[in-house]
């Protein structure tokens, strides 16, 4: 069975990328399987080296979207990729718009050894 922790990784993690093409979301969402069964409608790939993003797990504890306190927000800003269906999307077809960004990104954390479980959002 996948750990939270390998499952964040699977989901969020891209350090070499992105590749600057407008079909990053559309081969990414594929390759790490969050086209199965429906077309993940959001989904954000963190640019930065694992120990930086497992670093934010550090930070001081901000209230997450579910209310709970186990949340915590990057210091500096990242190089993330935001992935967003497209309205012209059918499933198992899943199309997606491909967003470089940089932002502050937060995170839930969890376990021992403490690291990221859940991406919250970016700012
Ligand atoms: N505090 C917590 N502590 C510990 N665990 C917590 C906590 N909270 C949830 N989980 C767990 O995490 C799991 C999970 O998949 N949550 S999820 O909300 O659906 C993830 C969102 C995110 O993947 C994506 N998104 C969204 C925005 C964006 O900018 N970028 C972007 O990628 O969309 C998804 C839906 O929004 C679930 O098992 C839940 O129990």
């Amino acid at each position: 069975k996948e750990s939270r922790a390998m499952k964040f990784q699977r989901q969020h993690m891209d350090p070499d990328g992105p590749s600057n093409n407008s079909n990053y979301c559309n081969q990414m969402m594929r390759r790490r399987n969050m086209t199965e069964g429906r077309c993940k409608p959001v989904n954000t790939f963190v640019h930065e080296p694992l120990v930086d993003v497992q670093a934010i797990c550090l930070q001081g504890n901000i209230t997450c979207k579910n209310g709970q306190p186990n949340c915590h927000k990057s210091s500096s800003s990242m190089k993330i990729t935001d992935c967003r269906v497209t309205s012209g999307s059918k499933y198992p077809n899943c199309d997606y718009r491909t967003s470089q960004k940089k932002r502050h990104i937060i995170v839930a954390c969890e376990g021992n050894p403490y690291v990221p479980v859940h991406f919250d959002a970016s700012v």
